[in-house]
């Protein structure tokens, strides 16, 4: 369901971001299409939770144009939070509180009405139902990256930005995953997965951006990703 023909839902131009001396950006351009998945791919440090930060209103560009779903991000910080679905890298959960109790709090911010049967069903789909009323301040890597793709997907956003989802998650939430992107995409969502595990990428998606020393090196086909020769490209894309 990729439109070309449309303008981007996520239209970012000349990117860069700067945290004192360290350019952790340095000039990514980089769209994104309604029905369409992008895995960001690169060596540790290469700038993609940056860039996704980004995305999701977190941080703010320090030049460049950002727009999501049609929205200047510096202009419109809070309803792109508002708007978009993240999973960070790392953190977003309240060690005290509950997965219940953060559905309840996505869904408060976001004024949804009629929420608690998908929350319901999106923990079931996660393996969480059973933990439902447990804090979170023991839950394991894995638990923890399900539960933050749990929250990301609540609302059906129109951008899904999934940042390390496949991070210590074993092979049912890896499905489960799988399954929130195909129907982020058959409803028309735009996604943007950051990951380093390659074979995930190609599979959950139609484009791959690589980045390097925060710039993008290359974009291409996900199929010209696949298997040995796949890997070969890709590594030769890294140094
Ligand atoms: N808040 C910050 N303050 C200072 N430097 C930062 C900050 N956030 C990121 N950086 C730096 O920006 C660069 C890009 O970091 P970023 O986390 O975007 O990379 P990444 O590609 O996501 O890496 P990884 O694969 O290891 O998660 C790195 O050099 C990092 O140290």
């Amino acid at each position: 369901m990729t439109s070309p023909d449309r303008p981007p839902v996520v239209d970012v131009v000349g990117l860069h971001v700067r945290f004192g001396e360290v350019e952790a950006v340095a000039g990514v351009d980089l769209q994104g299409h309604a029905g369409q998945a992008t895995a960001l791919l690169g060596r540790n440090g290469a700038g993609k939770s940056t860039t996704m930060r980004v995305l999701a209103g977190v941080v703010p560009p320090t030049a460049g144009e950002v727009r999501v779903a049609g929205l200047d991000v510096r202009r419109h910080t809070l309803e792109v939070k508002r708007l978009v679905g993240y999973c960070p890298d790392v953190g977003g959960l309240v060690p005290r509180a509950t997965p219940w109790e953060h559905l309840q709090l996505s869904a408060r911010l976001r004024r949804l009405d009629d929420w608690e049967k998908r929350g319901r069903d999106l923990l079931e789909r996660f393996e969480l139902g059973d933990v439902a009323h447990r804090i979170t301040a023991g839950f394991s890597h894995g638990m923890g990256r399900r539960l933050s793709v749990v929250l990301a997907s609540l609302h059906e956003p129109q951008v899904l930005l999934l940042d390390e989802p496949f991070d210590g998650v074993d092979p049912i939430g890896v499905e489960a995953t799988f399954e929130i992107i195909a129907d982020a995409r058959s409803r028309g969502a735009c996604v943007l997965i950051s990951t380093h595990l390659r074979e995930l990428a190609i599979q959950a998606c139609s484009t791959v951006l690589v980045m390097r020393g925060g710039s993008r090196v290359a974009t291409v086909d996900a199929g010209d990703m696949v298997g040995e020769d796949g890997a070969r490209a890709y590594r030769a894309l890294l140094d």
